[in-house]
């Protein structure tokens, strides 16, 4: 097929990422075509899609590929051929997006069987490799990290195959682009820098660029090939939402679009607080910390990126493609005084992250305290525990970690479990990851465990420029009986944190927002 214009290199390029609840449906399939075919009419447009998700992600592909992986190495079970034909079953179903209607001209309706036909296909073939993939891993009873990557990666490619073929059976020229030979050079996983994202950048720019000079419309996999010690561990879950971000600063766009279910960043989780108001402007650090700190509205890592690159980033969702929503532009993070948007100066958002587990450890007083430091952040390191927060004294630690990306040690830890054999110590901590990291550290001091805890964090760009929000925060706690297990202002000056029990989140935070953001006044 011809490019539709020859100077169509001119025209603005948007890289767009779908979730996975934007793609979760037929329904929403064609929804995210009809915004990607207007887009196309008037600029560039790279599509990166997520593996599909019906309702929450917990309950999507990529959550059912883990489960599936998971079940292969428990004995005498063969659950996981039973997850794979449930995927399968449903990514099947997802072709009914493309409608071969009666009325349609045989042209028509010859392309579009066309384009569903070779979607069927390539995804019955895609699920049968995996299942031979999960038999083989079966037969030698073991998933590495680099086999959980190649299992994962089938979300993505089934999704970015099938919506491949919506844009197909619309006339759109549309290329399908599995990055899961991405990478094409060894990293070690124990050093990954800037010069890795560089080299993805570079290399994402290079794999997709040329679909985009033909005039096409790529579709490309979220997903970006097996990841120096394993995605999960390196990146994290959301991890396509980096993909669209570094494809962003390969191509040099002009704008990085996260199409999502929600309207864009509020001043708190909306399912959680109803009066929650819609954020029109962040800065790229306000939303980072919102994101770590728990408000699954955009990767972490994906905000650096664009800073260094300069690409501006507006969130928006799928299901209202007219509204305006939110807006980061890194021009902002080094302007001296960002344009408020409040007419007081409150913060920004409150948010919380659940699944949190805090250690107290007690140095056993056998080493100084370098040493005691040294020996509890190489233990945690080995076992793969990320720590969220932490405050100490010369003797003591005291630890939120966050919830285990993966649910297994990164290292053998077999002989570590002998010596503790008996200890009941993380016997509240459901996953093994962090009970087998925990009977480790008990070598060091006396260590508590307190699980089901939650992370609650006050953010804004503008708090590092007043006083009060502290005390106002913790005494609005203190109001609703809440108790406070830690506190921490940490380096970032835009973020106070502390610690509380998970099921008293939901109280707190509606809470927090109406007393220390204005309610339903502070957004303006
Ligand atoms: N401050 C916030 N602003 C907007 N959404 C938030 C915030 N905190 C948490 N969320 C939640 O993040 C989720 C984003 O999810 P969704 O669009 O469903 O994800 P995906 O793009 O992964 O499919 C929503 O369910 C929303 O409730
Ligand atoms: N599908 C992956 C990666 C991802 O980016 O998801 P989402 O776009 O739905 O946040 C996950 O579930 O983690």
């Amino acid at each position: 097929m011809p490019s539709p214009s020859a100077d169509g290199s001119d025209r603005p390029l948007y890289i767009q990422k779908y979730g996975g609840t934007s793609v979760g449906s037929p329904g929403r399939m064609g929804d995210v075509a009809d915004i990607v075919s207007a887009t196309h009419a008037t600029h560039r447009v790279v599509v990166v899609l997520s593996a599909m998700s019906s309702h929450i992600k917990a309950e999507g592909t990529t959550s059912r590929l883990l489960e599936a992986a998971r079940e292969v190495l428990q004995p005498n079970s063969s659950r996981y051929l039973d997850v794979i034909a449930a995927i399968e079953q449903s990514h099947v179903g997802a072709l009914d997006a493309i409608a071969v209607g009666a009325l349609e001209t045989d042209a028509v309706r010859s392309r579009k069987q066309r384009a569903k036909d070779a979607a069927l296909q390539d995804v019955r073939a895609e699920c049968a490799r995996l299942r031979s993939f999960l038999t083989a891993a079966e037969i030698i009873d073991e998933i590495s990290p680099r086999s959980r990557d190649v299992i994962i990666s089938v979300g993505e490619k089934l999704a970015a195959r099938i919506f491949t073929a919506v844009l197909e059976s619309r006339g759109i020229d549309a290329d399908y682009i599995a990055l899961d030979r991405l990478i094409e050079q060894p990293f070690d996983p124990r050093a990954i820098d800037q010069t890795f994202y560089d080299y993805l950048a570079q290399r994402l720019a290079a794999v997709v660029g040329p679909s985009l000079a033909a005039g096409r419309v790529p579709v490309v996999t979220g997903f970006f090939g097996p990841t120096p010690g394993g995605i999960l561990a390196t990146i994290g879950r959301g991890y396509t939402d980096l993909t669209a971000a570094l494809l962003a600063v390969g191509l040099r766009a002009s704008e990085l679009q996260i199409w999502k279910e929600v309207d864009g960043i509020f001043s708190a989780d909306p399912r959680k607080v109803p009066n929650a108001m819609l954020i029109p402007q962040i800065t790229p650090e306000e939303a980072a910390e919102l994101t770590y700190y728990g408000s699954e509205v955009i990767h972490p890592f994906t905000m650096e990126q664009a800073i260094r690159a300069s690409v501006p980033i507006r969130i928006k969702n799928t299901f209202k493609p007219a509204g305006e929503g939110t807006g980061s532009d890194p021009a902002s993070a080094t302007a001296e005084s960002p344009a408020p948007f409040t007419i007081e100066r409150l913060p920004t958002a409150v948010t919380i992250k659940d699944g949190i587990t805090v250690l107290n450890i007690h140095s056993n007083r056998k080493s100084v305290s370098h040493g005691f430091f040294a020996r509890i952040f190489d233990t945690l390191d080995r076992h793969g525990v990320v720590v969220d927060l932490i405050s100490t004294s010369e003797v003591h630690v005291s630890m939120a970690l966050a919830p285990m990306q993966r649910d297994e040690p990164v290292h053998d830890v077999r002989a570590e479990d002998a010596l503790a054999a008996g200890d009941d110590a993380a016997s509240g901590v459901t996953s093994p990851g962090l009970r087998a990291a925990i009977r480790a550290l008990r070598a060091y001091g006396t260590v508590d465990v307190i699980a089901n805890m939650a992370i609650l964090s006050l953010v804004g760009r503008e708090m590092r420029n007043m006083v009060g929000n502290a005390s106002r925060m913790f005494s609005t706690l203190a109001k609703h009986n809440i108790n406070i297990e830690m506190i921490s202002q940490g380096a970032s000056e835009i973020n106070i944190s502390c610690v509380i029990e998970a099921k008293k989140g939901t109280v707190a935070v509606r809470a927090i927002h109406d007393e220390c953001l204005g309610g339903e006044q502070g957004y303006r």
